[in-house]
């Protein structure tokens, strides 16, 4: 490395070091351990994304100190864990998205099921990314994406997907029961079978892209499974996209699929409160450029959902047991 680069690296280390000054040893630290192979791509990616959340000064840091790793195969692994390089504009400033009208666009695909596609501002987006991953991003947190292997690294913990069981309240300010609100108006404006709700409980799934999840039904009150007018699950989509199936009993050997983009919401309640429903993929090379470096490259799924007098077992944690009146529910996944 020639005099000049090493003091554009010497420049920009100052910078950094100015910009997270709290955090600058311990990111250092997991930069070195990367390129050694000690500190996987999660771990350094998640920390890159934490601390460029101090300012726009830090992301545009951390976004050259990832282009500057001198490995091509470590930048390559660092950029698929960011799905891109570390945003750095936008973090600011009123985005075209808010400027003009949104175009939302409601799908009835049955009785009580309604897609509300781009329902969710880029704003309100990156809010739900950066909220989720705030909760669900250190290892050491009961309620977390992550559990520590035996071996002491980070991984999710469902596999390929991550899960953390909340309540509400866990997003600060009533803006998740707002857009709940939201969500079930302007269904209800296409779809006269979709039911209110009250949010008590959301669950949230990171998945990474190729992580699926099985054919299940969210069926923790027992009162609703037979029923045909439940309160609505309230699905919000970001990130990556997804095929997301459904069908209407277990022994349907087809089902019908509908492909979840960023930003759309999937309300099922009412006569659909019951369905049979799949993550089927999740599609590699799908994640929005507003989101890049922003959260983990993959998908986040939050359900708001309105379980009653359910109780949550949280010692079962990451499992999801909800009992009524004492009596464990059958069938959560
Ligand atoms: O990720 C999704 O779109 C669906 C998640 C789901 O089915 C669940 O959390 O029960
Ligand atoms: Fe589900």
């Amino acid at each position: 490395m020639d005099a000049d680069a090493v003091d554009v690296l010497r420049r920009r280390a100052r910078a950094l070091r100015r910009a997270i000054p709290g955090r600058y040893d311990d990111l250092r630290a997991l930069a070195r351990g990367f390129q050694l192979d000690e500190v996987t791509p999660d771990a350094l990616a998640r920390a890159m994304i934490e601390c460029s959340r101090a300012s726009s000064d830090a992301a545009r840091e951390i976004d050259a100190l990832a282009r500057a790793l001198p490995s091509e195969a470590h930048r390559a692994r660092l950029r698929r864990a960011l799905g891109g390089g570390v945003e750095t504009t936008g973090t600011t400033g009123c985005s075209s998205e808010t400027r003009r009208a949104r175009e939302v666009k409601a799908e009835t695909l049955a009785p009580g099921l309604v897609c509300l596609r781009k329902f969710m501002t880029v704003e309100r987006q990156r809010w739900l990314a950066d909220e989720s991953f705030r909760l669900g991003e250190s290892v050491d947190v009961q309620q977390g994406f992550f559990e520590r292997s035996s071996d002491g690294a980070a991984k999710l913990n469902q596999g390929s997907r991550g899960r953390m069981i909340l309540t509400p309240e866990a997003f600060p300010g009533d803006a998740l029961r707002e857009m709940c609100a939201e969500a079930v108006r302007a269904a209800q404006k296409v779809d006269d079978a979709m039911p209110d709700m009250n949010p008590t409980t959301c669950l949230v799934n990171f998945y990474k892209d190729g992580a699926e999840f099985k054919w299940h039904k969210d069926s923790e009150d027992p009162k609703l499974v037979k029923s045909r007018a439940g309160p609505p699950i309230v699905s919000f989509s970001v990130g990556m996209s997804a095929d997301f199936g459904y069908k209407y009993s277990f022994e349907d050997p087809t089902h019908e699929v509908v492909r979840l983009n960023s930003g759309d919401v999937l309300l099922f309640g009412g006569p659909s409160r019951m369905i049979v429903h799949s993550v089927l993929n999740v599609h590699p090379g799908s994640m929005p450029g507003h989101l890049r470096g922003k959260m983990l490259n993959g998908r986040l799924n939050v359900t708001v959902r309105d379980i009653g007098e359910g109780v949550i077992d949280t010692s079962q944690f990451p499992a999801y047991r909800v009992s009524y009146d004492g009596v464990p529910a059958e069938g959560n996944v």
